[in-house]
């Protein structure tokens, strides 16, 4: 165990090649959810090859009224998000900063940045796209603005709005996923169904679902009823985004070291413009059963044999090329199970 921690930590010392990611949220309120969500991005790093640059981006400070209430956060704020490369907004409660969340999923879209959304990430990503490629101004959700006329993100049919403390949509419940082409089934190479974990109260409106894949937001993913919104995909073409993915669940939950989520490992290897050799590499057929059997590498000790570490410019090798025992390395395992 010890031996197997070490390794870890040495590769995650010995990471060079940097990659910035802004995670937009509200950070007053730093929860336990971030700290998953850090984690995970960790673990995608450190599969990826790649070094961690993490920006804390408060969402509040992206908002226009921000320009007039505290100019030089907002400048600076904008300045992290323009200089990343992958844009991340994690799951939250409540409306502070919903607007600035908007606003980095819309910079993320038009200018073709890596996104990831992660449960009101996703709700965001769905608002926006109604908003300014439907042309549904005041698209909105109804946990915002209850008496919008335009919900595009609902209560939950099912929960009663009267008992908030039982009301939330919690654990583990199966994705169906809707095409073997999405970028979704081809990071977890599963074609039917994927299992992830929940923690929410609103819904996509599956009403406005029709319109919006029309328009080229893919709901790759759903519950096993068809009717609840699970993972969306911007359409390859025309889009040609590199990628841009948000799941209802929390795919964080799951995250390990040395088994990184395969969503965050996407958007990492996007950030790090690694993602169509790493696929293109998964997709190459294996050596047959009977060729000579291959002496395991430092990288199938870690767990990390799935992931063609070379293909994707990661070096596979556990060696400390840096000084080993960082606080990020430590940092690594607290709390990981
Ligand atoms: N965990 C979350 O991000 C929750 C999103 C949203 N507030 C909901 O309840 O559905």
């Amino acid at each position: 165990m010890h031996g197997w921690k070490t390794q870890i930590a040495d590769r995650w010392d010995s990471l060079k090649d940097p990659v910035k990611i802004a995670m937009i949220g509200k950070y007053t309120a730093l929860s336990d959810a971030y700290l998953s969500v850090i984690k995970a991005l960790q673990h995608a790093c450190m599969a990826a090859g790649m070094k961690l640059q993490l920006d804390w981006v408060e969402a509040q400070y992206l908002e226009p009224e921000a320009k007039e209430t505290d100019a030089a956060k907002y400048e600076t704020s904008w300045q992290q998000v323009r200089a990343a490369d992958g844009v991340l907004v994690p799951g939250g409660f409540g409306n502070r900063g919903v607007e600035g969340k908007i606003l980095a999923a819309q910079y993320a879209r038009e200018h073709k940045v890596p996104y990831l959304g992660i449960c009101l990430g996703m709700q965001v990503a769905v608002i926006e796209f109604a908003r300014n490629v439907l042309g549904v101004k005041d698209a909105d959700s109804t946990e915002f603005n209850p008496g919008t006329p335009n919900p595009a993100v609902v209560f939950m049919p099912e929960i009663s709005t009267k008992h908030m403390g039982g009301t939330m949509r919690l654990g583990g419940r199966r994705t169906v996923l809707q095409s073997i082409s999405c970028l979704t089934a081809k990071l977890y190479q599963k074609e039917q169904y994927i299992d992830e974990r929940h923690r929410h109260r609103y819904e996509v409106n599956p009403e406005m679902v029709p319109q919006l894949e029309a328009a080229g937001l893919m709901f790759v993913g759903k519950d096993e009823t068809g009717e609840r919104m699970e993972v969306v995909e911007l359409q390859e073409n025309p889009s040609g985004h590199p990628f841009y993915a948000a799941a209802q669940f929390h795919p964080e939950f799951k995250s390990r070291p040395g088994r990184a989520s395969p969503l965050f490992l996407g958007f990492i290897l996007a950030s790090g413009k690694r993602l169509n050799s790493y696929l293109t590499s998964r997709a190459t057929p294996q050596p047959s059963p009977h060729s000579t059997p291959v002496k395991p590498s430092p990288a199938t000790s870690l767990g990390l044999e799935g992931l063609n570490l070379s293909a994707i410019g990661g070096s596979g090798s556990s060696s400390s090329g840096a000084a080993a025992g960082s606080g990020a390395s430590q940092a690594l395992f607290k709390g990981s199970s």
